[in-house]
C-alpha cells in the first residue's frame, strides 16, 4: 500500500491525511488514491513493452466510474460481466472496442445490447450460448466477434469460492468440448472466431497455474490452426494475486514475462490480453471506520466499530484478512487484543479476529487492501445506508460517491393500496 503512509504519526493517502476525509465524508468511508490505480495500471502496461497487449481491467474489482475513466484515459480496455459493467464502461468513457464480455448466464437483451455498443470479444461460455448469439446477431443483422472461455482444468491453488478453471466449476467450457465449439462456430454465419479466453480463477500467488493453463491454451491453439481455425488473440484472464497479509505474488514484470515466454515458446505470435482487476484495485483503498464502543467479556475484548460486513463482506465470505490498523498512532490507550466486529446482527459480522490494537471509543480505523471486491460486494442488509467512495489525488478530495440516503434506500418500495 505505498501510497498510504504514516507522516508525523497520521495516516495519509497520498498529501491528505484520513482524519481530514473522515471529518469531510464521515465513516465508514472507502478510500482510494489515484496515483495508486494508475501505477498499478503502468506496471502491467510497462510490463508488456512492445509486445502487442491490452489491458481489460475486471470492472467487478471496483466499478466506479470515476476509476473506470481514469483507466480510460490510460488507454485501458474492460472485462465486463454484465450489461450494467458495459453502461458504466460507456458512460465512463470506455471504448467498446477494447471490452470482453465474460460470463456463464449472459441474456437475449444483453447480447443485444453489447453487439449494438460493439463490444471487441463475447467470451462464450457453453455451446448454448453460442447457439443464442448466433440468433440474436442474425436478427440484429450483425457479426458477432467471439472468443470462447476455456476451462482448462487447473487448479489455481486460491480460496475454493474464487477457482474458476477447474472441471467442476460452472465457467468456461471443457477443453474437448470447446474443440468441437470452435468447429461450430466456424459455420455459423453470423459469428466470426477472434479468440481464446481463460481465466482460471483470483488471488493468484504463484506463476505456475497459469503458465499451466496457458500451456493447454495454447495446445488448443494449435490444434485449431490445424483445423483451419486462426486464433488472433489470446485472452489469458484476471487472478494475479496481491499482498493482504504477506503473501508474495509475483510482480507485474514476472507475471507478463512468464507468458510471453510461454507464447514465443510455441513459436505463436499473438498479442495478448489480460483482465486484472484486484491487482490494480486491490491495495488502491482503505476503508475508513470509526470505534463505537469497546466491550470487554470474560474471554474476549471487542472493538465495535461502525463499518460491517454489509460495507466489506470479504471477511465474513471468505475468512479473508485484511490488516486493521490505527489513523493515528499516538493512542495513550493500552494495546489489547481485540476482535474487530461491525453493528450488523450476524456472528459473521467480523472484520478482524484477534487483532492487537491500543484504541479507545471515537478512534479511527483503517481496513487495509480494501480497494478491490469491497465497495464493489456492499448491500443494504439490515437497512444500512452503503458508505461513500473517496478518490484522493494528491492533497485534493474527490467524493466519487455520495453516502446513501434513506430515501435512496426505499426509492422504489410501495405500500399496498387500503
Ligand atoms: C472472467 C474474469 N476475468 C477477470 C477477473 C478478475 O480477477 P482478478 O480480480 O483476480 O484479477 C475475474 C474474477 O475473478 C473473472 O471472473
Ligand atoms: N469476490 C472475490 C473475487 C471474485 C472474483 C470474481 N471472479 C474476492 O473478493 O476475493
Amino acid at each position: 500500500m505505498t501510497f498510504f503512509a504514516y507522516h508525523a504519526g497520521e495516516l495519509y493517502a497520498e498529501q491528505v491525511p484520513l482524519s481530514r476525509v473522515a471529518q469531510q465524508v464521515g465513516t465508514p468511508a472507502y478510500v482510494y488514491s489515484r496515483a495508486a490505480i494508475e501505477n498499478q495500471w503502468r506496471a502491467l502496461d510497462d510490463a508488456f513493452g512492445d509486445y502487442p497487449h491490452t489491458i481489460c481491467y475486471a470492472v467487478k474489482a471496483n466499478s466506479n466510474i470515476a476509476i473506470l475513466n481514469l483507466l480510460a484515459r490510460l488507454g485501458s480496455g474492460f472485462d465486463i460481466v454484465s450489461e450494467g459493467e458495459l453502461r458504466r464502461v460507456l458512460a465512463a468513457g470506455g471504448d467498446p472496442s477494447k471490452v470482453v464480455y465474460s460470463g456463464v448466464a449472459k441474456s437475449v437483451h444483453e447480447l443485444e445490447f453489447a453487439l449494438k455498443s460493439n463490444v471487441r470479444s463475447i467470451n462464450i461460455e457453453s455451446v448454448a450460448e453460442l447457439h443464442r448469439l448466433q440468433a440474436v446477431a442474425a436478427s440484429l443483422g450483425v457479426t458477432a466477434s467471439i472468443a470462447i472461455r476455456v476451462n482448462p482444468d487447473v487448479d489455481p491453488e486460491t480460496h475454493p469460492y474464487i477457482s474458476t478453471g477447474m472441471e467442476k466449476a460452472k465457467f468456461g467450457v471443457t477443453m474437448e468440448a470447446a474443440f468441437e465449439a470452435y468447429k461450430l462456430a466456424h459455420t455459423m454465419p453470423n459469428i466470426e472466431v477472434h479468440g481464446i479466453a481463460c481465466h482460471i480463477g483470483s488471488q493468484i500467488t504463484k506463476t505456475s497455474p497459469f503458465t499451466d493453463a496457458l500451456e493447454i491454451v495454447l495446445n488448443m491453439v494449435k490444434r485449431l490452426a490445424q483445423a483451419g481455425i486462426q486464433i488472433q488473440q489470446l485472452d489469458l484472464g484476471g487472478g494475479l494475486g496481491i499482498n493482504y497479509q504477506g503473501e508474495t505474488p509475483p510482480a507485474a514484470d514476472e507475471y507478463v514475462q512468464a507468458m510471453i515466454a510461454g507464447v514465443a515458446a510455441h513459436g505463436i505470435d499473438l498479442p495478448i490480453a489480460i483482465e486484472p482487476g484486484r491487482y490494480i484495485a486491490g491495495n488502491s483503498g482503505v476503508m475508513l471506520t470509526t470505534v463505537e464502543y469497546t466491550k470487554h467479556n470474560t474471554s474476549k475484548n471487542f472493538a465495535i466499530v461502525d463499518a460491517g460486513m454489509n460495507d466489506l463482506m470479504r471477511p465474513a465470505l471468505y475468512q479473508a484478512h485484511h490488516e486493521i490498523i490505527p489513523v493515528r498512532t499516538d493512542s495513550s490507550a493500552e494495546p489489547v487484543s481485540y476482535d474487530v466486529v461491525g453493528p450488523v446482527c450476524e456472528s459473521a459480522d467480523v472484520l478482524g479476529y484477534e487483532r492487537e490494537l491500543a484504541l479507545q471509543s471515537g478512534d479511527l480505523l483503517a481496513v487495509c487492501s480494501a480497494g478491490a471486491y469491497s465497495f464493489a460486494m456492499s448491500n443494504n442488509y439490515n437497512s444500512r445506508t452503503r458508505p461513500p467512495e473517496v478518490m484522493v489525488d494528491g492533497d485534493q478530495i474527490h467524493v466519487i460517491r455520495r453516502r446513501e440516503t434513506f430515501d435512496q434506500l426505499i426509492q422504489g418500495e410501495r405500500q399496498l393500496p387500503d
